[in-house]
């Protein structure tokens, strides 16, 4: 039988799940979920939770909130495969999800593990999407929710969507950065609100479900994706490790981890081989990875080691050029997943991905989720049609 633990990476602390605990009390580093004699097999439900067995065995059918969330699109368009000179290139939309972005998929985890516990209220900080999912999920299980977000820098879709949803909303003046360290402090003087952010092991073991779900369908040599807090990258690896350790992949894709170069402490850490983290003031025109001080970069960097993967920075321009290419190409998504595709593009400008490789990159928002910078475009008179 599958027994689920919490687990210091670093010391290997193992603590019960009903452990109200984020952090390792020996050694202070983010715990992972562990599940001891996991077993390779899939249930009848279909998303995330087809997964249960790999992200939460133990948790009762009927505790589980859910909103129908995974199971989204891979696309193959030839404009997208012009574009980045990568024949194969997939798009795995997770835009698709109930909320519009990946967080769904770690938040129907995390608040089911919260309405398990008997939590009656939850806190996130957020540059928006985290806060959308955080407000919806907790909303539809029964709890209040509490998001800190700094105004100035988040989209008013993503707002609109935690005031809708009935969020009690706190105005953080700073950056997203600075409500983290909100949540920190949060942490550390009450026991009363359950964390939504990726320091929430339960997050990571929801997100993994994205990686089951491409490597049902392909054989990606690549898997691309836009990172800021490092929850994706971290869950990712833990995806890889798992489907390796447990005989269901023969091989492991290498995991493109892609920052916007005025947001980019991660690829400094990997690329310079820096002893630590140095958090970076960010700035990006992509609002969603404005991060500059990544919580899980530790569990990053094992993601990357693993998978012997790469960390590569892209600029805004990069950016907003292949988010046109991906609108145009009638996908869409939000300017920070965007970063996935303007990568490949430049890691196969210099020659480390190939025309011929399979590559995957994932869209983590939609397009509707950022409509501050609307194209230039040119409107026709009634006339134009009708002379
Ligand atoms: C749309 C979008 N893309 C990418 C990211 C970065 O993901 P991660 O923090 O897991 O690195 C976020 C938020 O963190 C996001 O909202
Ligand atoms: N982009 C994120 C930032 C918070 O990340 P999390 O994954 O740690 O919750 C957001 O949407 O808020």
């Amino acid at each position: 039988m599958t027994h689920s633990v919490l687990k210091c990476p670093s010391c290997n602390a193992e603590y019960t799940i009903d452990s109200n605990i984020y952090i390792c009390g020996k050694c202070g580093n983010i715990l992972d979920v562990f599940h001891h004699n996991m077993e390779y097999s899939l249930t009848n439900m279909k998303g995330v939770w087809k997964y249960k067995n790999l992200i939460h065995p133990e948790i009762p059918e009927k505790a589980i909130i859910t909103r129908g969330e995974g199971n989204t699109m891979l696309y193959r368009n030839a404009r997208i495969s012009n574009y980045s000179g990568v024949d194969k290139i997939f798009l795995k939309h997770e835009g698709e999800n109930p909320t519009g972005s990946f967080k769904d998929r770690g938040m129907t985890v995390a608040v089911s593990e919260a309405v398990r516990l008997n939590f009656n209220k939850t806190l996130c900080a957020s540059t928006g999407n985290t806060s959308a999912a955080a407000a919806s999920y907790s909303a539809f299980g029964g709890i209040e929710s509490y998001v800190m977000i700094p105004g100035k820098n988040v989209s008013a879709n993503k707002l609109f969507q935690a005031i809708a949803y009935g969020a009690n909303i706190v105005d953080i003046e700073g950056d997203f950065d600075t409500a983290m360290e909100n949540v920190k402090k949060a942490i550390a003087k009450r026991n009363d609100f359950y964390i939504l952010n990726s320091l929430n092991p339960w997050r990571i073991e929801g997100q993994k479900t994205i990686i089951y779900e491409i490597m049902e369908k392909i054989k990606p040599d690549f898997i691309t994706f836009p990172a800021g807090n490092l929850g994706n990258t971290s869950a990712f690896g833990k995806a890889l490790m798992d489907l390796r350790a447990l005989g269901v992949i023969d091989y492991v894709p290498k995991l493109v981890a892609i920052q916007a170069s005025g947001a980019s402490p991660f690829y400094d850490y990997i690329n310079g081989k820096e002893d630590t983290i140095h958090p970076v003031k960010a700035e990006t025109i992509a609002s969603a990875i404005k991060i500059g001080n990544p919580v899980n970069y530790k569990k990053a960097k094992r993601a990357i080691e693993f998978t012997k993967g790469i960390v590569e920075k892209v600029t805004d321009e990069q950016i907003m050029e292949a988010k046109r290419e991906i609108d145009r190409s009638g996908i869409g998504c939000e300017p920070a997943s965007a970063a996935s595709v303007a990568g490949v593009k430049k890691l196969k400008e210099s020659g480390i991905i190939s025309r011929g490789d399979t590559v995957a990159s994932i869209l983590t928002g939609n397009i509707l989720k950022d409509v501050s910078l609307v194209p230039e475009h040119k409107t026709l008179s009634i006339q134009d049609i009708f002379q």
